[in-house]
């Protein structure tokens, strides 16, 4: 089933239209603040906006549009949300939450059961059958609301930042669940991850300020990044100018690299490289031809065991030694520096 999502609501200034095909996962990613929730929540019912119209196959979950506007409600609408939190029933036991999807539907009570067994099974849950909420880890929850979202049956399954909330022992057990259950399913997952993106997505979408500044499959949008954004979560940089043989001209000088397309002389074009494969020096280093791009440092962070220099947007990671020899500080005139080799230059 074809899902189609169009929306604007003025007062969060979200202007967003997006397709899906059927059993395809969607990552967004964006800042704060950028209208992910705002998505989830006009999809899953909770939230109207001004105008747009969103179907899932033939069921249409809204239309704003026509002159006789529809809306459908939230449990009439196929949709199931997974929010940060668990948010289970804290009364009911773990199997009485699993089974109030199937209940809620109609269905008897020993099948909403059955059913739910099956869930628990399918998340690695089963022993926790008969607690309630308030005794179960952040993680065991989760995956008993994964479990709860499934058990509902529902044609996509929305999740705001399921890892969240997790902690680093819990998350990566909830992201192979979620590989598992993401297979096949339409789904829309809000993530600030990029592992999450590469792992459970077939297509990202970056939402920035209420649009979609990009999209397409995960490995085109992360590998060869056109907004700063997604190049900042790449962990790469992202220099952009105009095609010129093999190299593009930028406001750093001309830049060499690998050409991952044609690129047609004087048109837009960006080159992108990791930060690790820069390395920083304070005078120009004579030799062998590289790329050097004069900068001026505005920070120091620490990355991982690496030192992360960045200057405005290019960013660099050297070891603690190599700033302790270098003396760089905000303000240092540097020179970044890195073979053509690791530089991917592409039409932007
Ligand atoms: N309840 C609300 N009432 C009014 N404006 C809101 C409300 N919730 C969010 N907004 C605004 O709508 C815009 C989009 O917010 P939204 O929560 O969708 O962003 P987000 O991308 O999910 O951010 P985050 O990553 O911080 O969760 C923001 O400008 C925000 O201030």
């Amino acid at each position: 089933m074809r899902i189609r999502f169009e929306a604007t609501l003025t007062a969060r200034h979200f202007v967003v239209s997006l397709d899906l095909a059927r059993g395809e996962t969607l990552a967004v990613l964006g800042p704060n603040g950028a209208g992910k929730s705002t998505l989830l929540s006009i999809m899953a019912g909770l939230l109207r906006p001004d105008s747009g119209t969103a179907s899932i196959g033939e069921r249409t979950l809204f239309d704003l549009d026509s002159a006789r506007p529809q809306w459908l409600a939230p449990h009439a609408r196929g949709t199931a949300l997974l929010a940060q939190e668990p948010l289970l029933f804290p009364h009911l036991s773990v199997l009485e939450n699993v089974a109030f999807g199937p209940r809620s539907k109609g269905t008897g009570a020993a099948k909403s059961r059955v059913a739910a067994r099956r869930w628990l099974e399918a998340t690695d849950t089963q022993t926790l059958a008969a607690r309630k909420p308030g005794e179960l880890s952040g993680g065991q929850a989760q995956r008993v609301a994964v479990a709860r979202a499934l058990a509902a049956g529902p044609d996509l399954l929305l999740l705001d930042e399921p890892m969240a909330a997790l902690d680093i022992h819990a998350a990566p057990l909830m992201r192979r669940l979620l590989k598992h259950v993401l297979a096949e399913r339409s789904a829309i997952i809000i993530t600030h991850d990029i592992l999450d993106a590469l792992m459970l997505a077939d297509k990202v979408v970056i939402l920035e300020n209420g649009r979609i500044t990009e999209s397409g499959p995960t490995r085109d949008v992360l590998g060869r990044p056109r907004s700063r954004f997604a190049a900042g979560l790449a962990g790469l940089n992202l220099v952009t100018g105009t095609a010129h043989g093999d190299g593009i001209d930028t406001a750093f000088g001309r830049i060499f690299g690998t050409r991952e397309s044609e690129l047609v002389p004087g048109e837009a074009a960006a080159a992108a490289f990791p930060a690790s494969a820069v390395s920083v020096y304070l005078d120009p280093p004579h030799g062998s031809p590289r790329n050097m791009l004069e900068a001026t440092v505005t920070d120091l962070e620490p990355h991982g065991d690496a030192i992360r220099v960045r200057a405005g947007d290019l960013a660099a990671d050297i070891t603690p030694a190599a700033l302790a020899d270098l003396g760089l500080v905000p303000g240092t005139l540097a020179y970044f520096v890195l073979k053509a080799t690791a530089v991917t230059i592409y039409a932007a």
